[in-house]
């Protein structure tokens, strides 16, 4: 099997280490370019041990996959320098925010098969939440080789694409939001004086066995808070300042503004560039 990435960053990157370490491809079967970032390509050689190509040919050639991973703004450019490479069996899966099925299909001037996904960086882990859909031109073959790409790394939900803007702004952005709120733990700590190492422990270690809680014990995020909140305890002293600051009222904000951003690329960089 032979997997081609065009981009070359943290996605791309995120879904290569993840990909070698649960073994799903041979390292020497990942095919990448990027735009001019030579560096990148060696460093990633070196660490990968993938090949790395400027020619297009190659890149297209045999691939039972190419996965787009280029910023929205240079989806365009990125198609068009494909389009003339394009092979019968042809599979392209888009990660790209806001870039529609048939953006893609009218820039590579032919009707293939096209997956758009939208993954997340924790994929380097085993742990991406991948929102997957096809176009009617994706084989039963081409879908099965997908599903388990994307499985290998993660969780896999086949959804419609009217949804990928909504899962975008949760899943896709989802992991940054998490990081936010270890970042205000980690400076809370910092001001309490607590070692560094010490209280970084403790938080990953909070945020994973929460994110475990959540996972198997069956009940809700609500029902979970409140066991953890005594009448008259410390947890109830500090929510009510998260609840004065309108927390969760400033998070559904946050979802929505990624939301309108994700359509919000789609609209610019689509009439930009056709
Ligand atoms: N980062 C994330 O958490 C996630 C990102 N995505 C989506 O993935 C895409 C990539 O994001 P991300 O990895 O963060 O972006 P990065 O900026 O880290 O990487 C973009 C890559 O695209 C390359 N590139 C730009 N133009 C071209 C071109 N014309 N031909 C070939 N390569 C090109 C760049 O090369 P060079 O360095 O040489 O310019 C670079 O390697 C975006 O569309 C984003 O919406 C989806 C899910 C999660
Ligand atoms: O911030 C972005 O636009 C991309 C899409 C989802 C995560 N990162």
């Amino acid at each position: 099997m032979k997997i081609s990435f065009v981009g070359a960053g943290s996605i791309a990157e995120a879904m290569i280490a993840g990909l070698i370490e649960k073994n799903i491809v041979n390292p020497k079967n990942i095919c990448i370019t990027n735009r001019n970032n030579k560096q990148k390509m060696t460093e990633l050689e070196q660490k990968y041990g993938i090949y790395t190509t400027y020619d297009t040919n190659e890149l297209v050639h045999d691939a039972d996959m190419i996965i787009f991973a280029v910023k929205p703004k240079d989806a365009g450019e990125a198609l068009d320098k494909i389009s003339p490479y394009i092979r019968e069996n042809s599979f392209f899966v888009s990660v790209m925010a806001g870039i529609s099925i048939e953006f893609i299909t009218d820039k590579l001037k032919t009707n293939c098969a096209i997956a758009r996904t939208m993954p997340n960086t924790s994929a380097s882990v085993g742990k991406s939440a991948t929102a997957i859909t096809f176009n009617p031109f994706v084989s039963n073959e081409q879908k099965e080789l997908a599903l388990s790409i994307f499985s290998s790394i993660g969780i896999t939900e086949e959804v419609a694409e009217h949804q990928m803007d909504a899962i975008t702004a949760l899943s896709g952005s989802g992991p940054a939001y998490f990081y936010y709120v270890v970042e205000a733990m980690e400076r809370a700590a910092a001001q309490f004086g607590l070692e560094k190492d010490t209280a970084n422990q403790l938080i990953i270690q909070t945020l994973l066995g929460a994110a475990e809680m959540l996972s198997v014990s069956g009940k809700k995020a609500s029902e979970l808070r409140h066991e953890v909140t005594s009448p008259g305890g410390t947890t109830e002293a500090g929510i009510s300042v998260l609840h004065q600051a309108e927390m969760q009222e400033a998070f559904i904000a946050c979802i929505n503004a990624a939301y309108e951003q994700s359509k919000q690329l789609g609209i610019m960089y689509e009439s930009k560039i056709t």
